[in-house]
């Protein structure tokens, strides 16, 4: 992934409290298409607070989040909603397959709330699932999954409608060591072929080294790590 092109995320000075007690303040943060970015930080520091704040899931109370170009704190709640479903993939640690709805209607979700027509939508999903590995699988439910096949599935979901950012919220952290590796290595694969930016929370050193970026969350802001 490369630092070149236009920025699809620009984070100025936010800030986001809990009653009087800052959680996080003075957070700054630039990303231009493309490229991959790893948060690493404290447990509790607020990593999975800012990422849904990126994603204009939670709401903040100082500085400003524009994305691709949009300003979300001028957005209501159903223009973010627009924005988000557009333009943002999001990967959690507990997968969040919705469990009534077999693996293809699962990741169909963001096309067919794009309002893409058939063909394209079923040709899409297939092409997804095919990335991710997944081919052959579209009529099994989550519960015929393994933690791992789930996890493709989100991830397949997170970048069917090519969004032009990809948040990943710890998203090995629910899978043992072998298929956690496997599972990064797809994310981080898949999200280059669709030339989305990355921004991956994560506790693992090793995840982030393969980074193009690796920040640190502290109370005081992010900063880049030493080394
Ligand atoms: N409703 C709430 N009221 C008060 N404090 C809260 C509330 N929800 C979360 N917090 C606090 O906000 C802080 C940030 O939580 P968050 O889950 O974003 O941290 P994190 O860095 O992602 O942690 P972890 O690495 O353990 O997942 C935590 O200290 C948490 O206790």
């Amino acid at each position: 992934m490369s630092g070149e092109g236009i920025p699809v995320l620009q984070v100025t000075d936010l800030a986001r409290h809990y009653g009087e007690e800052a959680v996080f303040s003075r957070v700054s943060l630039q990303v231009p298409a493309g490229q991959f970015v790893a948060i690493l930080g404290e447990s509790g520091v607020g990593k999975s607070t800012l990422l849904n704040c990126l994603a204009g899931l939670d709401h903040w109370d100082g500085g400003q989040v524009r994305l691709c170009g949009r300003l979300l704190d001028e957005a209501d709640d159903e223009e973010r909603a627009l924005i988000r479903r557009r333009h943002v993939g999001f990967v959690f640690q507990a997968f969040h397959v919705l469990p009534h709805l077999d693996v293809a209607q699962n990741v169909g979700l963001p096309l067919l709330l794009l309002g893409t027509p058939e063909p394209e939508r079923s040709q899409r999903v297939q092409a997804a699932l095919e990335g991710v590995g997944l081919g052959g699988l579209e009529a099994r439910l989550p519960q015929q999954l393994s933690g791992g096949q789930l996890q493709r599935v989100a991830i397949a979901r997170a970048l069917v409608h090519r969004p032009a950012l990809l948040l990943a919220d710890e998203p090995t952290g629910n899978l043992d060591p072998t298929t956690a590796a496997r599972v990064l290595d797809l994310l981080i694969a898949q999200t280059r072929d669709h030339g989305a930016a990355l921004v991956l929370v994560t506790h693992s050193e090793a995840a982030a080294a393969r980074a193009d970026r690796v920040l640190r969350l502290t109370s005081e802001g992010l900063r880049p790590t030493e080394g």
